[in-house]
């Protein structure tokens, strides 16, 4: 298999820090430079937590500057929503496929991100979840709500997560609503007495987002009919659970010229 050549962006996160462990132990798999917006011009090994990474690589600040200095294949980008659009049109300017794990999107970035990738015949992975638990959690929950449309989607996060609804939520919200029968739920004249009690709205789905310290990632969908409920629930216990998803991401997306939003769309 040929050697990927990566950049990783955000490597001090605790997305992006078991990231690097990936690249690091993954034989094809080259790590070649870092972005982060501290540290421009020092060698990654010299940052702490990284003084026993084997191939140590140079810190970026600025991606242009990154990638006119090195020759990249693909961008891992786990960063922050405004930061990983910049970098993931700016992979693409230099024709380096990006892989997207960072969340927060709107649906006009994935847009414009699709047009870039079609224009220039590239590829780029956008996954608002790479593990592929929750994948599975997301299908499942597509399937039954062809037979249950009353549905409520819970997420539980860590206190430091910075969007709200997760991506996940999103992701699977549009699952379901592009095969559930319309319909806007509850009783037609309720009515919140504290504001936000029914927590977020998509497409007559309600969204409740719970963030808590001890906690990772976690998703249940409730699924309710005349006498029955169906909870189907995925939990992340640690980030080691995405890995598996990006480095697939990884493998397809060099092989792939076009765009893909969802993990679901490149698994068999
Ligand atoms: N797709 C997936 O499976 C998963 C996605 N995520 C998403 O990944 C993103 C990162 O999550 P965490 O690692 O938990 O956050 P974090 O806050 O631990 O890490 C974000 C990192 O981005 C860095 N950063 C900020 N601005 C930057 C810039 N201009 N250039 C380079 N680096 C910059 C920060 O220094 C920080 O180290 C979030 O959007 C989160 O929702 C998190 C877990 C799984
Ligand atoms: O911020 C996180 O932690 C996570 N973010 C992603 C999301 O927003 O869905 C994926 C996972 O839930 C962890």
């Amino acid at each position: 298999m040929e050697t990927i050549k990566i950049i990783i962006a955000g490597p001090r996160g605790r997305m992006g820090s078991e990231a690097v462990k990936l690249v690091e132990n993954t034989e094809h798999f080259e790590l070649i430079a870092a972005v982060d917006y501290k540290h421009d011009g020092m060698m990654l090994s010299d940052l702490p937590g990284f003084q026993s990474i084997i191939h140590s690589v140079p810190v970026f600040s600025d991606i242009e500057k990154c990638l006119q200095y090195v020759k990249a294949d693909v961008l891992i980008d786990l960063t922050t929503p405004e930061v990983g659009m910049y970098h993931a049109k700016t992979a693409l300017e230099y024709n380096v496929r990006p892989v997207v794990g960072t969340t927060g999107f709107t649906k006009e970035d994935l847009e414009e991100l699709e047009r870039i990738c079609n224009e220039k015949e590239l590829g780029c992975i956008i996954a608002p979840n790479f593990a592929i638990g929750a994948i599975l959690m997301m299908k499942f929950s597509q399937m039954a709500a062809k037979y249950f449309n009353d549905v409520e989607i819970i997420e539980l996060h860590h206190d430091q997560k910075l969007d709200a609804p997760s991506g996940t939520a999103v992701k699977t919200a549009e699952m379901i609503s592009a095969v559930r029968e319309r319909k806007k739920q509850g009783h037609p004249n309720e009515k919140e007495t504290i504001d936000g009690a029914r927590g977020a709205l998509y497409d007559g789905m309600h969204i409740h987002s719970v963030r808590l310290p001890g906690l990772i990632a976690h998703q249940q969908v409730l699924f309710g009919a005349d006498g029955q409920t169906l909870t189907i629930r995925h939990d992340s216990y640690h980030r080691g659970s995405f890995m598996s998803g990006i480095k697939i991401a990884v493998e397809t997306v060099v092989k792939n010229n076009r765009f893909v939003y969802g993990l679901e769309n490149i698994l068999d």
